[in-house]
């Protein structure tokens, strides 16, 4: 080591207590990055790989950079592929010290902790979790560092368990307090990022005095690693709040996806979710806030009532509520203002957001408590004008300052007495210029003559070179000579020139501390600030959903101890307006105490998922506090939605979809209650058809045995109905279908009792398959009804019996056959096939690809 020169000493040095990240080394106008973090930073980054000397003598060392003014992107770029980046800076200046400046590591930016950037979508929270394992259950703490919003919950059941709730939360980063290879394997194979915190440090007590004593340790975790990484004040971070999940409806990562709460199956975006269609929110605030409440909906019907009531007041106030979105919509995102401001990275354009936010709150509390309905009128009360601030911002900040806070005009005049001093003397200074020009062009009769500014010269007159001849050299000294002018300076401008650039200098220093100074008095008021937030994105919501509730004819949903379901002319909210709203046909949905689950049947595409879905979806509004898409909606509390639908393989994990399907089965039945409701659609339908409707028939059996809860079935497997007769909780219902000209019409309602039959080919038909396949089906489809024709009196146990006894006389033509069994002789395609074969007719190559096409069958 000891052969490198100081500064790769210093660097290597800064490097051994950053292994785990790229060090972004900080050397003037650029962060160099040296040795294996040069070579992978550059192949990621896709800028040039360079070297340089590191020791006289000694071979060259791979180096790649970035300007600091631009690194942003980059370190954006890293983070968001999952790397960690440490920023190191010099924290002296390189003009007052001799020799080696010092550096540090200034923050350290983690997937979990990224704040800021174009990638950042300011309407979702960006949670970082941390983790305690206890012996039965563990506990995972979760900050959003941008807001501040932090919270705490415990999760029994195995580790793994963790991770659907984490996966639900979209956290991407979980601080664990030791290694434990078995659960990082896991967490890692499904795109977990894991960290430890390598300082100590105790949590301020004040924010965990809402937590049990064994979470205190998960949210010390947490605190400590964002101590270690972004190395500023924190005093936003917001008291953890201990979500009961008693009191809240819970919905697991795979039901959330399913259901397409927030992300679409198909691209995990906003499009075609439930959350796009509810987001007609103000503020980005209220985006946020509603994306919260569909990952825990309530769970307590006096917290749902509440928001209903607000929604119910909204909707009759119909001008204050119009009134209220214009006044939301000059409010900024106050709790990401308070992080930059806590952070220490608010600039005088945030200070000046804040103000002007904080201006349009008396107006709304205003609006409410005109309303003089106690629901409206009350949340008016909880809104705090925080006056204190307000008045500072107004006296300190000015109206439209820079974005740069080293740049002029960030105070307000009249707010410093030395500032407004040093101000005048560079203004007045200006005028004295301008009036220099006038003078001097008066002087010399040269009407083009110009006062200008270089850093190098400083102010200088400037003539074309024709007229350089006409400056009186006992006056004019001449300065510097380019292409086509000449440029002089005198006595005067020079006196002149040293003032005004002093005060300009000096005014700038000033105007700096004094933001700073008004930034960090405004750091006392963040918790007030992220109160207001908090208060004012609820009543966003709310406005938004008295907007929805009014323009898509939604209806107050009621509730009951019970576990009863009513739902009179329900629709699904998305595909309702994906389409003609007209052209939707609504549907009921009746589970009673005696009989609360369906088994629904019905075609391809008849709507049968749609119908699950828009029960669960009904659901999750109401518990959200937002009308419901229906004419009728009784409903009872539901505590968790497991469901089981579409065939979204997860490719990414490596999970097979049987395998998906079987796994998230097996999480929805060991943990349902009574007062779940779980949606299967088509369980069994990724195998075999016995393996798979015995599956079904099992688990029905064991979810109408042993847990009881709200459950709606569908399937292709007709047997299935007949277990209407064994379980007594159990209806079959079907969506209907009909029949014209050869031609299947859909009639997407829900009627009682099973379908009779399925329409594949019909369906097939709609997706335009060749003729001579939907033909060759519909005679396949005939020979197979007849043959089991016989079977249709018996039970599905019989049958299932039957056909396995038969399964060796199917194999029959691949195996070799115990002689004592019956051989049914049946013909393989392959030989009726060889014997239409026309050779004569086929070129060698041909007859090699047919064979080639057998053996593939064969296999
Ligand atoms: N109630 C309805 N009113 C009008 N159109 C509907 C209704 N329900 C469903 N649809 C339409 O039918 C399409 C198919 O619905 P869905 O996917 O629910 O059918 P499915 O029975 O579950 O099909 P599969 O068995 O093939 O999965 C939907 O995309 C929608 O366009």
């Amino acid at each position: 080591m000891t052969t490198y020169t100081p500064m790769i000493q210093q660097y290597l040095q800064i490097k051994q207590a950053h292994k785990e990240a790229f060090l972004f080394f900080r050397l003037g106008d650029f962060y160099e990055l040296f040795f294996d973090d040069a070579i992978r930073a550059s192949s990621i980054l896709e800028i040039t790989l360079t070297s340089r000397e590191a020791a006289k003598g000694k071979e060259r060392i791979p180096m790649c950079g970035v300007p600091y003014h631009s690194a942003t992107n980059y370190i954006e770029t890293l983070v968001q592929k999952g790397y960690k980046v440490a920023i190191c800076e010099q924290v002296e200046d390189p003009k007052e010290v001799k020799g080696l400046v010092k550096r540090e590591v200034v923050k350290i930016v983690t997937p979990g902790t990224l704040t800021e950037g174009k990638t950042v979508d300011a309407t979702s929270h960006h949670f970082i979790g941390a983790i305690h394992f206890e012996a039965t259950a563990s506990y995972l703490a979760y900050v959003d560092l941008a807001t501040g919003i932090a919270k705490c919950e415990v999760i029994q059941g195995t580790k793994e368990d963790v991770l659907h709730v984490a996966d639900a939360l979209q956290i991407r980063e979980l601080v664990l307090a030791e290694q434990d290879d078995a659960f990082e394997k896991y967490a890692k194979d499904r795109h977990f990022l894991i960290s430890f915190p390598t300082m100590d440090g105790e949590v301020k007590p004040s924010l965990v005095e809402a937590l049990p004593k064994m979470a205190v340790d998960a949210a010390t975790l947490i605190w400590r690693y964002l101590q270690e990484t972004q190395k500023t004040s924190l005093d936003h971070i917001q008291p953890f709040e201990w979500v009961e999940r008693a009191e809240t409806l819970t919905i697991d990562a795979n039901s959330m996806r399913n259901l397409e709460l927030v992300r679409s199956i198909r691209n995990n975006s906003k499009e075609g979710t439930l959350y796009e269609l509810l987001d007609v929110t103000t503020t980005a605030m209220g985006a946020r806030k509603l994306k919260m409440w569909l990952h825990e909906p309530l769970a307590n019907e006096r917290l749902i009532n509440e928001r209903l009531d607000r929604v119910d007041a909204l909707i009759e106030a119909y001008f204050t509520r119009d009134a209220l979105k214009k006044e939301l919509k000059s409010v900024y995102d106050l709790e990401r203002l308070a992080g930059r401001i806590a952070m220490g990275s608010a600039s005088g354009r945030d200070l000046a957001q804040l103000r002007d936010s904080l201006q349009h709150v008396p107006a709304i509390t205003q609006l409410l408590r005109e309303t003089e309905v106690p629901a409206l009128t009350s949340l008016a009360e909880q809104l705090n004008p925080c006056i204190p601030l307000r008045t500072l911002l107004e006296e300190a900040i000015a109206q439209t300052p820079p974005i740069s806070v080293k740049e002029e005009g960030t105070i307000r005049d009249g707010y410093d007495e030395q500032l407004d001093r040093l101000r005048d003397a560079s203004r007045n200074g200006k005028t004295w210029l301008q009036q220099l020009e006038r003078e001097e062009r008066e002087k010399t009769g040269i009407k083009n003559l110009k006062i200008g500014y270089n850093r190098i010269f400083g102010y200088f007159i400037e003539v074309t070179r024709a007229n350089a001849a006409l400056m009186d050299e006992a006056r004019y000294e001449r300065k510097q000579t380019l292409a086509n002018t000449e440029r002089f300076i005198t006595e005067e401008l020079k006196e002149k020139e040293a003032l005004i650039l002093n005060a300009e200098e000096q005014s700038l220093e000033l105007e700096y501390t004094l933001f700073t100074k008004v930034r960090s008095e405004s750091q006392a008021h963040i918790q007030e600030v992220q109160q207001l937030a908090h208060h004012l994105s609820e009543l966003d919501v709310l406005v938004a959903f008295a907007d929805l509730a009014e323009r898509y004819h939604y209806v107050r949903p009621t509730f009951h101890e019970g576990r009863a379901l009513t739902i009179t002319n329900g629709r699904h909210p998305v595909v309702e307006q994906m389409m003609d709203a007209q052209l939707y046909v609504p549907n009921d949905c009746e589970l009673t105490e005696s009989s609360n689950m369906l088994l629904i049947t019905g075609p391809n595409m008849s709507g049968k998922s749609t119908y699950m879905r828009q029960v669960a979806l009904t659901i999750v509004m109401a518990q959200i506090g937002s009308y419901v898409p229906c004419d009728r909606a009784h409903l009872p509390i539901t505590d968790q939605i497991f469901t089981r639908i579409g065939a979204a393989d997860d490719l990414a994990s490596g999970q097979s979809t049987f395998m998906m399907e079987m796994m998230e089965s097996q999480y929805a039945i060991t943990h349902a209650s009574p007062r779940s409701l779980l949606l299967f659609d088509e369980i069994g339908r990724g195998t075999s058809t016995y393996d798979g409707m015995s599956l079904a028939q099992a688990m029905m059996e064991y979810i109408h045995d042993e847990i009881g809860a709200n459950t709606l079935f569908s399937t292709h497997y007709h047997e299935l109905t007949s277990l209407e007769q064994n379980l007594s909780q159990l209806r079959n219902v079907h969506v209907q279908a009909t029949e014209q000209d050869g031609d299947v019409v859909f009639l997407h309602k829900v009627a009682p009792g099973a379908a009779d039959r399925s329409y594949g080919i019909h369906v097939a038909k709609l997706a335009k398959l060749p003729e001579s396949i939907l033909t060759r089906a519909g005679e396949l489809l005939t020979q197979f009804e007849s043959d089991t024709q016989s079977l249709e009196e018996i039970s599905t146990e019989q049958r299932i019996e039957k056909v396995i006894q038969e399964q060796p006389a199917q194999l029959s033509f691949f195996e070799e056959v115990d002689k004592k069994e019956p051989v049914i002789e049946t013909k393989h395609p392959v030989e009726e096939e060889i014997q239409q074969l026309d050779l004569l007719n086929m070129t060698p190559l041909e007859a090699l690809q047919q064979l080639a096409e057998w053996q593939k069958k064969w296999r």
